[in-house]
């Protein structure tokens, strides 16, 4: 191996062409060199400023010899096959959220990694490496507070496609609130609700936009997370923890800049989730690749993060929510004991 680790970016849209961003331009120990989308002329338009190659077929770049590790940034439904080809390769990967979208699947690939040995799958629920996210679940884990009895999330995108219905808001949205919950409370989820409200008149007739979703965790503690993705204003994400002695809050001022002019102050919220984030995605790559470093010298394992049991349960706990959204009911997320490690860092381990 070269001292840098040569990467694999497969899909190039949105959020990979922020990883190949990050990887070639703020990240140590690195290097994009190969570039694969179903969208040649994306693929191209990626690759061909950084000098990449170009390979079409995913399971071709996942094994080919000038690519020792893989980014996942295509659709969600392409991953199982996707991570399941890294494990087969022994290749580290850093697989976007969701693992999978089902349960079953991500369980799948949870025991499929486990049978392997190795710990090769980081999954990309980037909250954890948000600076507030973690002071947040220091405070928690610390006992300052108490025990922690509420989790208050708020998660507001301003405008999302017309594809996203009710239940994609939760497998694509509250999936991140279905990881950050774990993290926090340090404990696995039981159940989830979800109530349908008054849509707001810009979602899709039939579309429950905003929604509340109630998880309860195993102590009890619950959960509440307003998800509304047609805002029409901004990024908003927030979350309140109240605890036994004390309660905190992450997330409240996302000005950017503020500004005092004609007698008034204000500023700009966060337009997106690349500008709310971007610390912690580019942080999330920056330890992957030095832990794939260290699992590939070492043939040992190879993830700083949230890894595939993390995965699996944003998924059982998302599928219970799909189920919630489309019965009216509380859900069981009825989740497998577990048997192997798969996950790595603070709160759920
Ligand atoms: N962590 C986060 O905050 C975020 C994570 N994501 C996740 O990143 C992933 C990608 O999302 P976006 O970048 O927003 O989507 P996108 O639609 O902008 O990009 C996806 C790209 O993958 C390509 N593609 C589709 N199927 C493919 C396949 N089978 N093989 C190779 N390429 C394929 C498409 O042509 C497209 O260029 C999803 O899993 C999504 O949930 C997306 C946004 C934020
Ligand atoms: O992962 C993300 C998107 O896929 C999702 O659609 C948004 O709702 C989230 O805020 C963003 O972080």
């Amino acid at each position: 191996m070269n001292d840098e680790i040569r990467i694999a970016v497969l899909g190039v849209g949105k959020m990979g062409s922020f990883h190949v961003d990050s990887l070639t331009r703020r990240t140590r120990g690195a290097r994009v060199t190969v570039v694969g989308d179903v969208s040649d002329e994306q693929a191209h338009r990626v690759a061909d400023p950084i000098g990449a190659r170009v390979v079409a077929d995913p399971a071709e770049a996942i094994a080919a010899d000038d690519v020792d590790a893989v980014v996942i940034a295509t659709p969600g439904s392409a991953h199982e096959a996707q991570v399941l080809a890294c494990l087969e390769a022994g290749k580290p990967v850093l697989c976007e959220k969701p693992l999978t979208t089902e349960a079953a699947t991500a369980a799948a690939v949870y025991r499929r990694e486990t049978e392997l040995g190795r710990r090769l799958i980081q999954v990309g629920f980037m909250r954890r490496f948000d600076h507030e996210y973690a002071a947040l679940q220091q405070m928690i884990a610390g006992g300052e507070l108490g025990a922690p009895l509420m989790l208050h999330c708020t998660h507001r995108n301003p405008a999302v496609p017309e594809f996203f219905d009710s239940e994609y808001m939760i497998r694509d949205s509250v999936v991140h609130e279905a990881d950050s919950a774990r993290f926090l409370l340090g404990e696995e989820i039981a159940a989830v609700s979800v109530v349908r409200g008054r849509p707001t008149a810009d979602a899709p007739p039939g579309v429950s936009d905003p929604m509340l979703v109630l998880f309860e965790a195993d102590s009890g503690a619950l959960v509440t997370v307003e998800i509304f993705v047609r805002t029409g204003i901004a990024y908003e994400v927030r979350t309140e923890v109240v605890a036994e002695h004390g309660s905190a809050m992450i997330g409240l001022d996302q000005n950017v800049v503020t500004k005092r002019r004609g007698g008034t102050w204000g500023g700009t919220i966060t337009p997106d989730f690349v500008a709310r984030f971007g610390q912690a995605y580019d942080d999330q790559v920056q330890r992957w690749v030095d832990a794939a470093r260290a699992g590939i010298a070492s043939g040992g394992d190879a993830v700083d993060g949230p890894g595939s049991w993390d995965g699996y349960a944003a998924a059982a706990i998302c599928e219970a929510g799909v189920a919630a959204v489309v019965k009216g009911e509380r859900i069981e997320t009825g989740m497998e004991a577990r048997s192997g490690a798969g996950g790595a860092m603070g709160g759920v381990a």
